[in-house]
């Protein structure tokens, strides 16, 4: 496997991590006979890539394809650069988080989470399995969706939630300039539901605009949903607000529970601990030793002398698991 970066950094660390065989500067290098092309840059920069892999002789039957999270565009402009012995097939693994970045990479990033491809017609069923035959090795769920339904349902459930966990938090970043306390205050769950406000400011600028029709829609349908909250507020219609309150406790009741989707879940231990110096040090130090992949730490209660509750939070639900066996087994009180 070899990997191609425009920056010279990202290729000694892909090489350190072990993520590819062989790294270089050069897409042409990369490219020549390359069976399988996966383009993993920016949802803006996807066409320019495109342009070029098109224009370099590939080898027969190699399969491009890439990892943006909107797909109508980029399908469209395969469309348009076809070529008989080459075949685009859209992907998008619907896993990641907020970070980036070769140091963000692991292994099981993907494992149970659903990977949509967005072939076109004419893309040979042949091409098409022997994709998904590789993809098979991340342990994803493969889900094929046409490239413009992928983004109306990808708009409404991964798109649409980062805008409004940007606007929320910059909405109480404005209150916060009047009163300090704001941002002392929201610790804990308000931080919780706006993770993804702190995801990469420039790959999300790109997926944005290039889903701008849909969003626009969302965000009308969505200024709707608040203004019908307005109204039961201003008419004090406590019926209408728990009937609100009902419809969303009834359909979130029924999506699927520990399975990855388009917005990363975290699962998290509570430890009773003293809030002296160094307990979390410690902690970490013991997770440390035993590999157990820590995604975030968080003393919920630290006012001096009194016993603080610390929130440990893993990406992979395995990991939360172990950890609460060896917290156990040091006699910690350990709650999931
Ligand atoms: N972050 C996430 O959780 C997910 C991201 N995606 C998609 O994956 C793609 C990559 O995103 P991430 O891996 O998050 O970001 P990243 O920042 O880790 O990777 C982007 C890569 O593109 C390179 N790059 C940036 N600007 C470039 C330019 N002008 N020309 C050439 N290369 C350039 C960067 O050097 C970097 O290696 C995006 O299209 C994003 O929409 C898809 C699923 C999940
Ligand atoms: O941080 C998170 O949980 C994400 O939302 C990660 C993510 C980012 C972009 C995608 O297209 C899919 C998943």
């Amino acid at each position: 496997m070899i990997g191609h970066s425009h920056r010279p950094g990202s290729l000694n660390r892909m090489i350190e991590r072990g993520v590819v065989d062989a790294a270089t500067l050069s897409m042409e290098e990369a490219a020549a006979n390359a069976d399988f092309i996966f383009l993993c840059v920016p949802v803006g920069n996807l066409e320019e890539y495109l342009e070029k892999l098109y224009s370099l002789p590939l080898k027969p039957g190699c399969i491009i394809t890439d990892v943006g999270s909107t797909k109508a565009s980029v399908a469209e402009c395969a469309r348009r650069l076809s070529k008989p012995d080459i075949h685009f097939i859209g992907g998008h693994p619907m896993a990641g988080s907020e970070r980036s970045g070769v140091d963000a990479a692991s292994t099981l990033l993907f494992e149970n989470a659903y990977y949509v491809l967005t072939p076109s017609p004419d893309v040979p069923e042949e091409a098409y399995s022997r994709l998904e035959q590789l993809l098979a090795y991340t342990r994803a769920q493969i889900v094929r969706v046409d490239p413009v339904m992928h983004d109306q349902i990808v708009g409404a459930i991964s798109h649409l939630p980062h805008i409004i966990a940007v606007a929320l938090v910059n909405q109480v970043c404005d209150y916060n300039g009047t009163n300090g306390l704001y941002r002392t205050l929201a610790a804990g769950g308000f931080r919780d539901i706006t993770r993804i406000a702190s995801s990469d400011p420039l790959i999300w600028r790109d997926i944005l605009l290039s889903n701008r029709d849909v969003l626009l829609s969302l965000l009308r349908d969505w200024n709707d949903e608040i203004g019908s909250f307005i109204g039961l507020l201003e008419g004090q219609d406590g019926e209408g607000i728990r009937q609100a309150f009902e419809k969303a406790n009834l359909f979130r009741g029924e999506l699927p529970e520990r399975r990855k989707g388009a917005i990363t879940s975290l699962f998290d231990l509570y430890i009773d601990v003293p809030d002296t110096p160094g307990i979390i040090g410690q902690i970490a130090t013991e997770l440390g030793v035993r590999h157990i992949n820590l995604s975030n730490m968080q003393i919920i209660e630290s006012r001096e002398d009194v016993p603080g509750v610390m929130r440990l939070s893993f990406r992979q639900e395995a990991d939360m698991e172990r950890a609460k066996e060896h917290l156990d087994s040091l006699g910690y009180s350990v709650y999931v």
